[in-house]
């Protein structure tokens, strides 16, 4: 359970509060989608899961946040990370090692995984992620995207109870996103990991998320199951976020007494749904 209860903080250098009275509980085995506007926050929230806040970001820190039982504030950085495993937005930070192989290493050997289970884990990580054939590649010959399935496989293999990953897809194209989301969501199903995503590409989230959060200046605006969420799409476009414009249509068309089915998430869901309206 990820719990945050009125957690409010400001950056040392900055004037005010980023994040402003933040309450939210996540379930243990959710998948949890984060989405909003540039600036709104949702990295903020992503280093108080990590623990990013309040050692490394110092500031003002308000309420309380805290991870399978542990106070983000009161614990160790080190310790936090036993627990959460972090895939941050700049990639190339994250990257300690040159070859693949090294990279998966690096931390199996430094959370000291037993000797004897460490090439399981390495192949369990590569094949979770389907980059089996990038092992013995240098990393500097690799693509953004493939880095960036290199550093999910890297984090995967710790076997965190929680992963947050920060626009994991940024680099990726569309089918390779809905790829690595696949990925993602069948080994957090395998393993019972609560998955929290900073991701813009709503639709794409909708797909996987239990929970879609929309933060917009520094504040929880919705917090509820992707349908519930999409349902609100006038006020999500008014906050920035990218609606697919299939549900955008179906829920004027639902405004205007002509739909009252689910919320449509995509053009193939408005083609049946339209069809319904129009049978
Ligand atoms: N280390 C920092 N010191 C001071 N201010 C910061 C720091 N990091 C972020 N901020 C500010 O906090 C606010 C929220 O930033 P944050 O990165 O959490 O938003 P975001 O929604 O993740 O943005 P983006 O989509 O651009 O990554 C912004 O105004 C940003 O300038």
């Amino acid at each position: 359970m990820i719990e945050f209860k009125e957690f409010s903080f400001r950056y040392r250098e900055g004037e005010a509060p980023v994040v402003r009275d933040i309450t939210l509980s996540i379930p243990d085995g959710c998948f949890v989608g984060i989405t909003g506007a540039a600036g709104s926050g949702k990295s903020t929230l992503t280093y108080a899961i990590n623990g990013i806040i309040p050692h490394c970001y110092p500031g003002d820190f308000y309420g309380s946040v805290t991870v399978e039982g542990l106070d983000t504030v009161e614990t160790s950085l080190t310790d936090i990370s036993r627990v959460v495993g972090s895939v941050c937005q700049d990639i190339d930070s994250q990257m300690v090692s040159t070859v693949v192989e090294d990279e998966i290493l690096y931390g199996l050997e430094n959370f000291a995984v037993p000797k004897d289970e460490i090439p399981a884990r390495v192949d369990e990580a590569l094949a979770a992620m389907g980059i089996a054939d990038l092992r013995d590649r240098t990393i500097d010959s690799l693509s953004g995207g493939q880095k960036q399935k290199v550093a999910v496989a890297s984090v995967i293999a710790l076997q965190p109870r929680v992963l947050v990953l920060d626009e994991p897809t940024a680099e990726l194209d569309p089918a390779s996103s809905v790829a690595v989301f696949d990925l993602l969501a069948r080994y957090a199903r395998e393993h019972n990991t609560t998955v929290v995503v900073v991701e813009q590409k709503i639709a794409l989230l909708s797909d996987y998320a239990d929970m879609l959060v929309i933060v917009d200046g520094g504040c929880i605006r919705f917090g509820d199951t992707p349908d519930a969420v999409l349902a609100h799409s006038d006020e999500l476009l008014a906050l920035g976020v990218n609606v697919p414009r299939a549900t955008t249509l179906m829920n004027a068309l639902g405004a205007q007494g002509l739909y009252d089915g689910p919320t449509v998430r995509n053009v193939a869901g408005a083609a049946v749904a339209l069809k319904e309206v129009l049978a």
